[in-house]
C-alpha cells in the first residue's frame, strides 16, 4: 500500500518465534529487503504495510533545514496513535517498527519511511515475528515460508565517477585553501563510484557478506540504501541514549607491527585529533538542550574494523522529558563527522564542490518502534542499489593539515566495504 499524510489504522502483532537460523538474512525473500543488523542481532523486514515518501525541499532552502525529520516524526506519531498493537514480547524492536532513510541534504530526493508487513527480530537470545496488516485478518504465529533462492551477483563493470581522482584531489586542495583562508575549520568531502551488474543485484548477498565481515558495524538496507556503517548516530532504549562518534582514519596494517604503528600514529596525530574533536563538539552542542547527564570521555579510543581504524568516542546520556529519538536525529544531523564546521558553511561548500548529489549517503538510516526505542546510524560504507546498478559513496574529513593524496587513499579504503561485498565471494 502506498502512503498518505494521514497514515492508515494498522493492526500489529508480535509473537515469540522458535528460530534456529544462523542469520536473520536467511529469512528475507528477494525484492526490497529491510534490515538493521549488528553482532548477530537486529531486525529484518519485508513487504510494505505502509510507506511515506518525504518531499525534498525547494532549491535555496537552508542546508540545515529539518522539515523532513519533523514531518516524519509527526507521521509516525499518528501511525502509532492509530495502530492497534498486541505485543507478546515487549523488547526494543517489537510492536510497530518503522524503518527510515533520510537524505544528507534537505533538497535531495530519497527520504522515506517504510513499515514492513513482516518483521523478524532477535535480541538477547529471543526471536520474534511481527506482522502488520491494514485489514482485519488473523496474524500467523509461524513464519510464512516463501524464501526464494539467493541469486549470485555475477560480473561487475565500473563506470565513470562524478569527478575523476585528479579532479577530486583538486577539490580537496581548494577546500584546504578555503580552510587555511579562515572561511571554515573542517569539511567532509565525498566521492562516488558506479557499479553495474548484468542482472538486478540481490541485496541479500550484500547483507550476508557485510554482516559477516563487519559484525560490530550496523549492516543496513532501507529503501535501496545498503551498507555496513560503523557510526551510530544514536540508540534509544527507554530514556537512555548512546552514540558513537567517529572521525580520524588510518588503513589497517599489513602485519601486526605495521597495524599497531598506524594505530599509534592515529592516536598521536594533531590533525586527526582536531578532526575528531570538531565532530565530538558538534554532537555536544546539538545534544546539549535535549539530554541530561551527557557523558563524553575526554580522549578518543581506537576502533579497528576489517578495512580501516578510526578514532572513536562512545557517548552516553539520558533523554530529557518529552524529547524523542527523531528530535535528537534532527538536531544531530549533520554532525561534523560527515558535514563540517561551521555546519552551514561546510554544507554549502560540499554542495558546490563534490559534483554529485549525496542522496541518502551520510544521512541518518535506521528504525524506531512504537515505544520510541530506536537505532539510527549514519549511512556510510554504503551504496544506493537500484536494479542492476549500485552507486557507491565514500568521503573523509578535510582540515587545514590534510593531504589530498592521503584523503584519496582513505576514500579507497572506505569504498572497499561495498566494492568487496559486490565482487568478492570470500569478503
Ligand atoms: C565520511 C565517511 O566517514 C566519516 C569520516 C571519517 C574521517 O574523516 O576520518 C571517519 C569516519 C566517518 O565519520 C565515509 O565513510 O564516507
Amino acid at each position: 500500500m502506498n502512503c498518505a499524510l494521514t497514515p492508515p489504522k494498522l493492526a500489529v502483532r508480535t509473537v515469540e518465534l522458535r528460530d534456529r537460523a544462523e542469520s536473520l538474512v536467511h529469512h528475507l525473500p528477494a525484492g526490497a529487503p529491510l534490515a538493521w543488523l549488528s553482532e548477530g542481532e537486529g531486525v529484518v523486514g519485508w513487504g510494505e504495510a505502509v510507506r511515506l515518501d518525504l518531499s525534498p525541499q525547494p532549491q535555496g532552502t537552508s542546508p540545515v533545514d529539518t522539515t523532513r525529520f519533523s514531518e516524519a516524526a509527526r507521521w509516525i506519531d499518528d501511525l502509532v496513535a492509530r495502530a492497534s498493537v498486541t505485543d507478546e514480547v515487549g523488547l526494543p524492536g517489537t510492536g510497530l517498527v518503522t524503518f527510515g532513510t533520510f537524505t544528507f541534504a534537505p533538497t535531495s530526493h530519497g527520504s522515506a519511511l517504510v513499515v514492513p508487513q513482516v518483521l523478524v527480530g532477535r535480541r538477547d537470545g529471543r526471536t520474534w515475528l511481527t506482522t502488520v496488516t491494514d485489514t482485519p485478518c488473523t496474524h500467523p504465529r509461524e513464519l510464512p515460508h516463501h524464501r526464494s533462492p539467493i541469486r549470485p551477483i555475477g560480473p561487475i563493470t565500473w563506470q565513470e565517477s562524478s569527478l575523476t581522482a585528479r579532479e577530486w584531489k583538486e577539490a580537496v586542495s581548494d577546500t584546504i585553501a578555503h580552510i587555511r583562508g579562515g572561511e571554515l575549520e573542517k569539511a567532509v568531502l565525498a566521492r562516488d563510484a558506479v557499479a553495474r551488474a548484468e542482472d538486478p543485484i540481490d541485496v541479500r548477498v550484500l547483507l550476508e557478506r557485510l554482516r559477516r565481515r563487519f559484525p560490530s558495524c550496523f549492516t543496513f538496507s532501507v529503501d535501496g540504501m545498503v551498507g555496513a556503517t560503523p557510526e551510530l548516530l544514536l540508540r534509544r532504549e527507554g530514556d537512555r541514549m548512546t552514540s558513537l562518534v567517529l572521525a580520524g582514519t588510518r588503513p589497517r596494517g599489513q602485519d601486526h607491527e605495521h597495524d599497531r604503528a598506524l594505530g599509534e600514529d592515529l592516536l598521536a596525530s594533531a590533525k586527526d585529533d582536531q578532526e575528531h574533536h570538531l565532530a565530538v563538539d558538534s554532537l555536544r552542542v546539538a545534544l546539549g538542550p535535549l539530554v541530561e547527564e551527557l557523558d563524553i570521555p575526554r580522549a578518543p579510543e581506537l576502533l579497528r574494523l576489517a578495512n580501516v581504524q578510526h578514532l572513536a568516542t562512545h557517548v552516553g546520556a539520558r533523554f530529557a522529558e518529552g524529547v524523542s529519538a527523531l528530535d535528537a536525529v534532527a538536531a544531530l544531523h549533520p554532525t561534523a563527522a560527515v558535514g563540517g564546521t561551521p555546519t552551514e558553511a561546510a554544507m554549502r561548500l560540499i554542495a558546490g564542490t563534490e559534483g554529485m548529489d549525496r542522496g541518502g549517503y551520510a544521512g541518518p538510516v535506521g528504525w524506531i518502534d512504537g515505544d520510541g526505542n530506536a537505532e539510527w546510524g549514519i549511512a556510510l560504507r554504503c551504496a544506493r542499489v537500484e536494479g542492476a546498478r549500485a552507486h557507491l559513496f565514500a568521503g573523509g574529513g578535510i582540515v587545514a593539515g590534510s593531504d589530498p593524496e592521503a584523503e584519496l587513499a582513505e576514500t579507497e579504503s572506505k569504498f572497499r566495504v561495498i566494492r568487496e561485498a559486490l565482487t568478492d565471494p570470500d569478503a
